[in-house]
């Protein structure tokens, strides 16, 4: 496997001094799910292959990283890599498939705890995910120091959610009836999932990843209490001990970035968790976070992904809105509330990022 020291040399640093809470020049901008489904160069890829094949296929999975890189060029300021949260319940044993027009299904979903029984003891997650890290490696060499590249993972209640429903749902009912019914499963269930997770962190940065990502996209689910007791605790400690295990292995301390959507009533707690950066949905006025969250972490967000719809004239006042809402003084990484909507105009998405880096540049000269 390759080191760090071999990987070509990052021209574009922005993103990582932003994320580390340095004064920068301009607010960086990434964008979740920027490699996927409103691309058609994605579909052109995808119809030849199934989607778990795409993330099993370093090569696919690379090219797929870099669509938005090399169409975009300078207007995106990072990149991710293309794989899905879902991975981790298939390392634990699951199988899930992707079915279009439906979103991934589990064959086989966990049904009351007696199902746990059917989930690997030792997962050994270096081999299970090896996959993922190839295409890590080969993802930094391809990207020849345009930007950096985020890892990423699901939180630990968001997979368990995942697991429970055998897919999306509305109500999540299957999943939260557990945390009430069995608790103690519950909780030897998230651990599980914590466990593996900072495993595959620590190896995506070991592969070459120079920030990490916690989706937990049903955060905002739960009720404060349920967040404070089924949550919070799982993602704090991934951070811990990632940094910890980084730190044993000499491996770069890389920014870690919090995204809890829904999650408005845990911004305070979030602050205090050992994330450099707090991603906020559209539902949180950014002057707000700022306020209760103290300026002790960077805030990364948060125009509604609908607003890409709404023509060109309603992005660009939205953005400005946006930008300016978040500050001059910087400790700001742009995105969208959450991830890119499959059926947007990519010149809609460009509409965006030119108006966040031009505004931003500009209020920050
Ligand atoms: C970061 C990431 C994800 N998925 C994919 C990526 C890599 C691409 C990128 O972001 O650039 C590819 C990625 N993942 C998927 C696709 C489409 C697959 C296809 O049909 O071709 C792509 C490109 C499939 C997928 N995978 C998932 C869903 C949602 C289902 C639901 O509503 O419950 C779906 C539809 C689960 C999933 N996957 C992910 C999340 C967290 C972010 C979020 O909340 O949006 C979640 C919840 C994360």
């Amino acid at each position: 496997m390759s080191t760090a020291e071999s990987f070509p040399p990052l021209k574009n640093d922005l993103l990582l001094r932003a994320a580390r809470g340095e004064k920068v020049e301009r607010a960086p901008i990434w964008i979740m799910r920027q490699a996927g489904r409103y691309l058609p160069e994605f579909h052109e890829v995808r119809k030849n292959h199934s989607f778990f094949e795409i993330c099993r296929t370093p090569e696919l999975a690379c090219e797929l990283t870099l669509q938005p890189i090399d169409r975009y060029g300078t207007l995106l300021d990072g990149s991710i890599i293309f794989s899905d949260i879902l991975v981790i319940p298939q390392a634990l044993g699951l199988e899930v498939e992707m079915i279009a027009g439906r979103g991934p299904v589990f064959n086989d979903p966990l049904v009351t705890p007696d199902d746990l029984s059917r989930l690997k003891k030792d997962v050994d997650v270096d081999k299970e995910l090896g996959y993922v890290y190839d295409a890590i490696t080969l993802t930094r060499h391809k990207l020849e120091g345009r930007v950096p590249l985020f890892g990423f993972i699901g939180a630990p209640w968001t997979l368990m959610a995942y697991m429970i429903e055998g897919g999306g749902s509305k109500t999540l009912s299957k999943a939260k009836s557990w945390l009430w019914k069995y608790p103690t499963e519950t909780h030897g269930l998230l651990q599980k999932i914590t466990d593996v997770s900072v495993d595959f962190l620590v190896g995506q940065v070991r592969a070459g990843a120079q920030l990490l990502q916690v989706f937990d996209s049903w955060a905002g689910e739960l009720s404060p209490y349920d967040f404070n007791k089924f949550s919070l605790p799982y993602i704090q400690q991934i951070s811990t001990k990632v940094r910890q295990r980084l730190a044993e292995a000499n491996l770069p301390d890389v920014p870690m970035v919090i995204f809890a959507k829904g999650a408005w009533f845990a911004l305070e707690d979030l602050t205090d968790i050992g994330y450099n950066v707090v991603s906020l949905d559209w539902t949180i006025d950014p002057a707000y976070a700022r306020k209760v969250t103290k300026d002790k972490v960077v805030l990364q967000g948060n125009m509604d992904p609908s607003v890409l719809y709404g023509g060109d004239e309603a992005i660009r006042e939205t953005a400005t809105r946006m930008v300016h809402a978040f500050g001059k003084d910087g400790k700001h990484i742009a995105n969208l509330g959450h991830g890119i909507l499959p059926t947007v105009d990519p010149e809609a998405l460009k509409v965006y990022l030119e108006t966040v880096q031009r505004v931003s540049a500009e209020i920050r000269k």
